[in-house]
C-alpha cells in the first residue's frame, strides 16, 4: 500500500521557490530518508505532507488523504517531531505525555512510553528544564505516543550525544519492526545508511536522485551514501552555477 504519494508539488516563499517540482512515493512500512543541504527544500516538503503548509500547485496524498484540507483526521494517524517546536516551559514530561496520549483515539499507554525513551527519570522536569537532548527525546516519544501508522521526523538526533543517537536508532529500528512507515529528515548519512530503506537526495527544490542507498553509490559510481549525497549536491549546484 502507498503511505504518501506527492507529485509535482511546488512551494515559494514571496515568489522564490523553496520546492520546484517534486514527486516521490512512500510504501507502507518503509523507513524514507530525506537528505540534502541547507535550504534544499526538505523541511516544506515534510511541512506539506503534515498539512502545515499549502502547496502552491500539485498533489500531495497521506493515507489517502489531502493533508492541506484534512489536517485534523490526519494528525489522528500521523506523528511528528518537528525542528524546534517547543511546549509550554512549565509543562512537565510526565504532564506532556499524559496530555498529547488523550488527543488520541487508541494511545499507547503514555507510562510505557515514558519507559520506553528513556524518560522515567525525567518524569517531573518542566520542559523548560530539559536539555537540548531531552527535550528531542520527548519530541520523539510524544510524536509516536498516538500509536501512529506514519510518522515524520525532521533531524530525529540532531544534537544528540553519540550514546542516544545510538539508542533513538534502535528505537526507530523497532517502529520499523513493528510496521510503521517514517519519513527522516536527516544530515547525517550515517543515519540515513543505518536506518533508510530508500533515500531522496533534495537539492536546490528538487529531487537530485532516490533510491536505496546502495543503488545511489553505485549510479554515482561512488563507495558510500556519503560520497554518493557529495556528488549528487555538487552536481546539482554546479548546473545552478551555468
Ligand atoms: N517561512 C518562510 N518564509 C520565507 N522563506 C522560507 C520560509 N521557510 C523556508 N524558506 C526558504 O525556503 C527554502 C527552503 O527551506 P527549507 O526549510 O524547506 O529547507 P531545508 O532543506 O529544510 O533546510 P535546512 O537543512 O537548513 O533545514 C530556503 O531558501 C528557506 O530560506
Amino acid at each position: 500500500m502507498t503511505v504518501i504519494e506527492v507529485t509535482e508539488l511546488r512551494k515559494a516563499y514571496h515568489g522564490t521557490p523553496a520546492v520546484d517540482g517534486v514527486s516521490f512515493t512512500v510504501e507502507q512500512g518503509e523507513t524514507f530518508g530525506v537528505v540534502g543541504h541547507n535550504g534544499a527544500g526538505k523541511t516544506t516538503t515534510v511541512e506539506c505532507l503534515i498539512g502545515l503548509r499549502r502547496p502552491d500547485s500539485g498533489t500531495v496524498r497521506v493515507l489517502g488523504m489531502e493533508p492541506a484540507r484534512q489536517r485534523r483526521a490526519l494528525a489522528q494517524r500521523v506523528g511528528a517531531q518537528l525542528q524546534e517546536s517547543e511546549l509550554p516551559a512549565r509543562l512537565k514530561v510526565a504532564e506532556a505525555l499524559r496530555l498529547y496520549a488523550a488527543f488520541y483515539r487508541e494511545p499507547d499507554d503514555w507510562r510505557a512510553v515514558l519507559q520506553r525513551w528513556g524518560l522515567g527519570p525525567i518524569r517531573g522536569k518542566s520542559f523548560g528544564d530539559l536539555s537540548g537532548g531531552q527535550k528531542q527525546r520527548l519530541q520523539l516519544a510524544l510524536a509516536l505516543v498516538g500509536r501512529p501508522e506514519l510518522v515524520v521526523l525532521d533531524e530525529l538526533t540532531t544534537g544528540l550525544d553519540p550514546v542516544a543517537r545510538r539508542e533513538t536508532w534502535a528505537l526507530i529500528g523497532g517502529l520499523k519492526a513493528a510496521g510503521t512507515t517514517a519519513v527522516l529528515v536527516t544530515h547525517y548519512m550515517e543515519e540515513a545508511e543505518a536506518l533508510c530503506d530508500r533515500v531522496a537526495v533534495f537539492a536546490r527544490g528538487r529531487i537530485a536522485a532516490v533510491g536505496t542507498p546502495r543503488e545511489l553509490a553505485e549510479r554515482t559510481g561512488t563507495g558510500s551514501l556519503e560520497q554518493a549525497y557529495l556528488a549528487l549536491v555538487e552536481s546539482a549546484m554546479r548546473e545552478e552555477a551555468r
